[in-house]
């Protein structure tokens, strides 16, 4: 089946080796079972690497060819401007695993499948790290082998570790002259109890120890679960708008296969759609008209209402009941901030641009506000200034948005003095009432337990 790839992907220089397989047919696809399948993300601290470390492994497979510029999955100008990851990315790999055969004295060697989920650093995204979790068996715990392990470094361990997943550490940056990888095995004993031996040693900056790393994902992680002769059955993982396609998600299939053609609902919703077109995310929509248990993939259905898509919902065969998959914890805004139209007679164009994005981004919270100076507009709630201050670049760069956002606040509770309690997101909605006189306001506090390197002589 042809399919048009990329020109960048089609560039005549691009070495045998690392030139892209021409698209992907169901039947090449059906070749690869669950036990040929393994699913990871790379978590790791704010710039130790993960990008970097999956643009090598890309190349590697021969998915990406060599020299296409840096960090190819983060692809939203305000990563490439920022330097950082904001939107979880998946990329299919496919990859052969030699091993030495004992017994005839020569070697074994098997195709796997592998979806790579490259997930951002900035705890403002971690809702990302934890929704891509949910598609994984394993991941890639990366740590910069100078700075040793960091904030999100422990946090993202603890969210891969809660999700049962199995984790690879990855000691990246050893090429550093500063690098101590022993100082960080030993980190990772006392704080994980992390075996020193199981973590690798890398730089994804000079490919030094890159090629242990498939072969400790598919050693040490297992393979998806999920029932292949069920009615097919998956999570919603992410989605985004597109102007021609309409509403594309991203899915994992937890039992059965979904073919294109099929009627697929929503639990959720109870809508039923047609499946128009499927595929596999290698890294760009490679169309494969089928998608089979324990793959991760896009599905497009139609879908026109950025509303329908709910991320974490469970799509499943149309006209069959099915046990809903767990989705995801609801996310907990931290900082809320007005959003209006620089121009009031823009406020229409404004909430497309936003309902479209909150497609793709579906941790901000959206409600209609009005304000006496600036009109009509919107209450949006983030997970952190980073995040409010990136949601704001989005808009105008993908959505050519003017806005004008006002001064971010966090949820106050305020107590009245009958006990009735009441969360303010906005200043402007609390009212002051004669009869209720306000006894008590609380602004968020955190539990912090507060990790210090011990120095020498302190
Ligand atoms: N010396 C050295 N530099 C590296 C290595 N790997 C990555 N870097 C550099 O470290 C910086 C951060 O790398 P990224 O791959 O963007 O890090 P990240 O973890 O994806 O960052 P976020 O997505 O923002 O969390 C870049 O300047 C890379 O070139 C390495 O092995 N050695």
């Amino acid at each position: 089946r042809a399919i048009v790839l990329p020109e960048r992907l089609l560039s005549s220089q691009a070495s045998p080796e690392h030139r892209p397989r021409p698209g992907v047919s169901a039947s090449e696809l059906g070749q690869y079972p669950p036990e040929r399948i393994r699913n990871f993300s790379i978590i790791a601290h704010v710039d130790h690497g993960k990008s970097t470390l999956a643009d090598r492994l890309l190349e590697l497979t021969g998915t990406i060819q060599k020299g296409h510029g840096a960090q190819y999955l983060d692809k939203l100008q305000v990563e490439k401007e920022r330097g950082i990851t904001v939107k979880a990315q998946t990329a299919t790999m496919f990859y052969k695993h030699t091993v030495e055969n004992p017994e005839s004295h020569g070697t074994d060697s098997s195709s796997y499948l592998l979806n790579l989920i490259d997930t951002p650093g900035h705890v403002d995204f971690s809702y990302e790290v934890s929704r891509s979790l949910a598609a994984c068996q394993g991941a890639l715990l990366v740590v910069d082998a100078a700075q040793g392990v960091q904030a999100q470094t422990i946090a993202n361990f603890y969210l891969a570790f809660e999700s049962n997943l199995s984790i690879i550490p990855v000691i990246n940056k050893i090429d550093q002259p500063t690098a101590d990888p022993d100082n960080v095995k030993a980190q990772l004993k006392r704080l994980f109890d992390i075996d020193p031996s199981e973590a690798l040693l890398t730089s994804a900056k000079t490919g030094q120890g890159l090629s242990q790393v498939l072969p400790a994902v598919i050693e040490r992680i297992p393979c998806p679960p999920g029932n292949c002769d069920s009615p097919v059955r998956m999570l919603l993982l992410d989605s985004y708008y597109d102007e021609y396609k309409g509403v594309i998600c991203h899915v994992a299939i937890v039992d059965g296969a979904m073919r294109k053609g099929d009627k697929i609902s929503s639990a959720a919703t109870g809508r039923t759609y047609e499946v128009f077109d499927v595929g596999i995310m290698h890294p760009e929509l490679t169309p494969t008209g089928v998608l089979y248990t324990g793959q991760v993939g896009y599905v497009i259905t139609g879908m026109r209402s950025t509303k329908e898509a709910r991320i974490g919902d469970t799509l499943h065969q149309a006209k069959t009941i099915v046990e809903p998959l767990p989705g995801f914890k609801p996310v907990r805004h931290m900082v809320f901030s007005g959003v209006y139209p620089a121009d009031g007679s823009d406020f229409e164009a404004l909430s497309h641009a936003i309902e479209k994005l909150t497609c793709n981004d579906a941790s901000v919270s959206v409600t209609k506000e009005t304000s006496t100076a600036l009109g009509m507009g919107f209450r949006c709630g983030f997970l952190g200034l980073l995040h409010m201050d990136v949601f704001h670049q989005r808009l105008e760069q993908e959505y050519g948005a003017q806005v004008i956002s006002t001064i971010p606040t966090v949820p106050y509770i305020f107590e009245y003095g009958d006990e009735s309690k009441v969360q303010i997101e906005n200043p402007a909605a609390l009212s002051f009432n004669a009869g209720k006189r306000i006894t008590a306001c609380w602004e968020p506090t955190v539990i912090a337990t507060i990790i210090i390197p011990s120095m020498l002589g302190l």
